[in-house]
């Protein structure tokens, strides 16, 4: 099978590596191109530009930082909309919100092609390992045709019906996963403040009902004060900005996810945007920091 591969990012390299490890034909393109030499080494072709990945490939994939990303590939100049027609589908895999992927659903069908939307749950070792969780939306057909795809960067593929679904889901997952690092955080901040050991207590929470794998994998890293990037915080605090606006929506009150978003905007302005979603940590302990005098 032979697919175009747009965005080289943490996600985007580990996803598109994956589908050349398996025999796939991969065609890649990323706005930066030196990221795509690796992905040369291991066999990709590489295009100009995304409409020239369209022209080649039947199937093209997208893994983009966000909205405002995602619709520019799209409707920009040399974007995908140059190229899409009848016999062409556009997989969009990049976390946004319900009216963007609808947006460019719209856009793709009205030129005759197909579009599915598929949001992955699941960071960089997930994606290096094939391991992602994939919700999908959309087109049922081309769902079905990308499935051997989906096999190779996942561990379960969803179908979830009208564009809109997968990234829906993908945002209430993660206002939950953003609620929870904060929550987590300021766990650790109060054990340490309270004299108690940080690292006893991550065995306690390893092994009782709220133990999960992201407090077992993040938790010694946070410790130690490393939040090399696998999830961006810039891009979580994205998706809690997403999932409130939908929130709005739906007249659903979350006030946990919104002090949440504030501590990400929070550390996103002390310059931590970069690092992974993680370093939040850091900012719930400067705010938590005692006065020399209290
Ligand atoms: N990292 C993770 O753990 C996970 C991330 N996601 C989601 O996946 C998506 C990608 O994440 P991730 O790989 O971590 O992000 P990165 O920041 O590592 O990569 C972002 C990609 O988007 C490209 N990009 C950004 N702006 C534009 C633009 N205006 N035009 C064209 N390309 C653009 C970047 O190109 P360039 O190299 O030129 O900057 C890069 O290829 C995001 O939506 C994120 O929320 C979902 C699950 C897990
Ligand atoms: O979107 C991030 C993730 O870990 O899933």
């Amino acid at each position: 099978m032979e697919v175009g591969f747009l965005g080289l990012g943490i996600m985007g390299k580990a996803m598109s590596m994956n589908l050349l490890r398996h025999g796939f034909k991969v065609t890649v393109w990323n706005r930066t191109l030196s990221k795509s030499h690796e992905l040369v080494e291991h066999g990709a072709s590489v295009a100009e530009t995304p409409a020239e990945v369209v022209r080649k490939c039947k199937y093209t994939i997208a893994m983009l930082s966000d909205p405002s990303a995602a619709l520019s590939v799209v409707f920009g100049k040399d974007g995908i909309l140059e190229q899409i027609c009848a016999g062409k589908s556009y997989v969009d895999m990049s976390t946004v919100d319900a009216d963007t992927s609808s947006k460019i659903s719209e856009a793709i069908k009205e030129r005759g092609g197909y579009f599915l939307e598929a949001p992955v749950s699941g960071s960089k070792k997930p994606a290096e390992d094939g391991q992602l969780v994939i919700l999908a939306a959309g087109e049922k057909a081309l769902y079905e045709e990308v499935i051997p795809a989906f096999n190779v960067m996942g561990k379960k593929s969803f179908y979830l019906g009208q564009v809109g679904n997968g990234a829906k889901m993908k945002l209430v997952v993660n206002m939950i996963m953003g609620s929870m690092m904060n929550a987590f955080s300021e766990g650790l901040v109060l054990a340490g403040r309270s004299g108690l050991e940080p690292s006893v207590l991550l065995d306690v929470l390893d092994l009782g009902g709220i133990a999960n794998p992201m407090f077992r994998l993040k938790g010694p890293t946070m410790i130690q004060g490393s939040h090399s990037p696998a999830f961006p915080l810039k891009h979580q605090q994205k998706d809690m900005r997403l999932a409130l606006a939908l929130g709005d929506e739906t007249a659903t009150s979350m006030p946990v996810a919104a002090a949440a978003n504030e501590a990400f905007k929070k550390a996103r302005s002390m310059g931590l945007g970069d690092l992974d979603f993680s370093a939040v940590y850091e900012t719930v302990k400067a705010l938590e920091e005692p006065s020399r005098n209290s």
